[in-house]
């Protein structure tokens, strides 16, 4: 039979069975049977939610993105692309990454692969199929074809066999539990999990309970103050009795020697798919150890960090979690924003296993002195941060400077574009006005105004010299604590980005007072901080939305190059899923591309609502805050020096 060769078969094919006269060579029966499905699907209807966004399969534009794709992947597989089709085939968009399970992925093949791999916090999956035909048709079917509404899919042939999968850091099995953590499987029975369910969860979630951003809450003995993160003990909640339904369960938790005594205060969260909790640890000094957390209705992954290490452990529906020790003073639980979490599953191997609703009880014991003593001062409300005037000179040295001597070249590649307002405030000024920035970075905000008299100060050496090559710029090496400058010497000082690196209140006041005295009468100094808060009126940080996979991996700290983190344990580390939920923390830098990147901890006091005013006002004698607003993630602050 001659078939009259079809591009489309050629293109997926990679081209490579064109014979001689332009016919499609056939290798074996199943070729024709190719050919002709091909073109029987071709003819169909693209299905509901399956436009070729990407123009037509075979277009330029769809390969050309194609092709930047498989380098990508290539390169982070470690595997070559195949022009030809192979059995291995590796699709950009349905992964881990987007929660898609490999029996959906298994759906969208026909014929299906007969094996699936998957990488965590990847955008793509490796498909093994019968025959290479198999996998040329998959690419017919799939490639530039959209995906979950946003994406498009991207097919090529793989050279050779992908890595197996494993989950990384984000597993027990290689950090194992954190120290004083059990999870004991069916605490309850399902009789018992339906009861509370029946009796505590309202179909209108708004009816009673709190609504939070994230999940819907109920308390019962004492109210938990999610701003204080402390109980009012003098104020017993509108639920002061424990309901009925929960009674087996307290009983049970005292009759097992889990508790010494039974629990005054439980809090009650809903989650739904995609909500979760921020990392935090629950306030020391009112509650006693352990924490307990009872599971109901759905499973779901809680992620415990200790600053460098992350264990991610399933909570299975009915189990209890004992939180004792390191796991209830020193490492941070949460539970992230997914509509799906990434597990290890017997028999499916590394799997995305969607959401379901979940409800959980924490039960917590009240502690009469509160006090604590535990062993982690840093972590510890009664201990006070272990951030003293003593060592915060030190944690600076290690922690900013240098760290931005090491990503110089990284952080400047990265910075090109100067914020609008801040541009703004530069431009408005005089043609002889003086401008010191302090922090200046690579110069981003010097020279805006053309040959104007203007200074940077910045501690990075690296950086310092980039502003002079790329900017032939006047700057200089200090530190914003102690400005090298006369008193009343500049019209305007901006200082960007900066104070959030000082780490005691004491060392930002220094630097605002810096900026006061060397800021001329009538002078305008204006200072960004970033905000703790990264989403105001549900618009995200231009931070918050860079979730892609170089930057979501926490774990990454376990492979840190940074010795000296070990110092530094007690700083929780920051993973973009959530807000910034201390205001003291490390986030990490990634340098390089994804294969072979390098982390860097950098610390960070985010800063509250109102703080960067409070701080200026104890400085500033004055109420001479002109402007403050909150711009991409940031505080921002403009005042003026009106007194001598
Ligand atoms: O949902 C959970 O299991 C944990 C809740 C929690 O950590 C808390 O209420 O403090
Ligand atoms: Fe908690």
């Amino acid at each position: 039979m001659d078939l009259v060769p079809n591009l489309q078969v050629f293109e997926a094919l990679g081209g490579a069975l064109l014979g001689a006269g332009g016919r499609v060579l056939l290798r074996n029966g199943g070729f024709i049977q190719l050919d002709m499905e091909l073109e029987r699907r071709q003819a169909e209807p693209v299905e509901e939610g399956g436009s070729n966004k990407g123009g037509p399969r075979g277009t330029k534009k769809l390969s050309r993105k194609e092709h930047k794709m498989m380098n990508v992947i290539a390169k982070q597989m470690n595997v070559e692309i195949s022009q030809r089709p192979s059995e291995w085939a590796v699709i950009w968009g349905p992964s881990l990454s987007t929660g898609t399970p490999k029996r959906d992925l298994k759906k969208m093949c026909d014929p299906p692969p007969v094996e699936i791999r998957q990488y965590e916090n990847k955008m793509f999956s490796a498909m093994r199929f019968l025959d290479p035909a198999h996998a040329a048709i998959a690419k017919a079917d799939l490639s530039g074809r959209d995906f979950a509404e946003l994406q498009t899919m991207y097919v090529g042939f793989l050279g050779g066999e992908p890595p197996l999968e494993s989950i990384e850091a984000a597993s027990p099995f290689k950090v194992g539990l954190p120290e004083g953590l059990e999870l004991i499987p069916e605490f309850i029975s399902e009789e018992e999990e339906e009861n509370i369910l029946k009796t505590l969860v309202p179909e209108d979630l708004n009816g009673l309970g709190q609504s939070l951003k994230r999940r819907w809450v109920r308390h019962f003995g004492f109210d938990f103050d999610y701003d204080t993160n402390n109980v009012d003990t003098t104020k017993p909640s509108a639920y002061a009795e424990f309901p009925k339904c929960v009674s087996p369960v307290v009983e049970r938790l005292v009759e097992k020697n889990i508790v010494r005594k039974k629990p005054e205060q439980i809090t009650l969260n809903h989650y739904l798919p995609g909500q979760g909790i921020p990392p935090h640890v629950d306030t020391h000094s009112p509650f006693e150890e352990p924490i307990l957390s009872l599971s109901l209705k759905g499973s779901v992954v809680m992620d415990f960090r200790d600053g460098i290490r992350h264990s991610a452990i399933i909570l299975p529906r009915r189990s209890l979690l004992v939180m004792k020790g390191e796991s209830r003073f020193l490492w941070t639980h949460g539970i992230a924003n997914r509509t799906f979490d990434v597990l290890l599953d017997v028999d499916e191997g590394v799997t995305a296993r969607p959401r379901e609703p979940r409800l959980s009880l924490t039960f917590r014991l009240l502690k009469e002195n509160k006090v604590c003593n535990c062993r982690f001062p840093f972590m510890c409300d009664s201990q006070k941060g272990k951030i003293t005037s003593e060592n915060a000179s030190n944690l600076e040295d290690n922690l900013v400077h240098q760290v931005y001597e090491d990503i110089a070249q990284h952080f400047s590649s990265t910075r090109h574009t100067p914020w609008p307002k801040i541009k703004e405030f530069v431009q408005n000024l005089g043609q002889s006005d003086v401008l010191l920035d302090v922090g200046c970075g690579n110069g981003k905000y010097l020279q805006l105004r053309g040959s104007c008299c203007e200074v940077g100060t910045d501690m990075s050496t690296g950086l310092l010299s980039i502003c002079r090559s790329t900017k032939n710029a006047e700057v200089l090496k200090s530190n914003c604590l102690m400005l090298p400058f006369k008193n009343n010497t500049f019209d305007a000082i901006i200082c960007i980005a900066v104070l959030h690196h000082l780490s005691t209140k004491e060392r930002r006041l220094q630097a605002v007072n810096e900026i006061f005295r060397t800021l001329r009468p009538g002078g305008q100094a204006l200072i960004y901080v970033w905000a703790k808060n990264q989403e105001v009126d549900e618009t995200k940080s231009v931070y918050a939305q860079k979730q892609d996979v170089k930057t979501t991996s926490n774990d990454l700290a376990a492979d840190s190059k940074q010795d000296i983190l070990k110092n530094y344990t007690f700083l929780p580390v920051h993973n973009r899923e959530s807000d910034f939920p201390h205001n003291d923390m490390l986030v990490p830098w990634i340098k390089g591309s994804t294969d072979k990147s390098e982390v860097h901890h950098r610390f960070y006091h985010v800063f509250n609502q109102g703080e960067l005013e409070d701080l200026i006002l104890e400085i500033v004698p004055q109420p001479s805050i002109i402007d403050s607003y909150y711009d991409q993630g940031n505080w921002c602050a403009r005042f003026q020096k009106t007194h001598v």
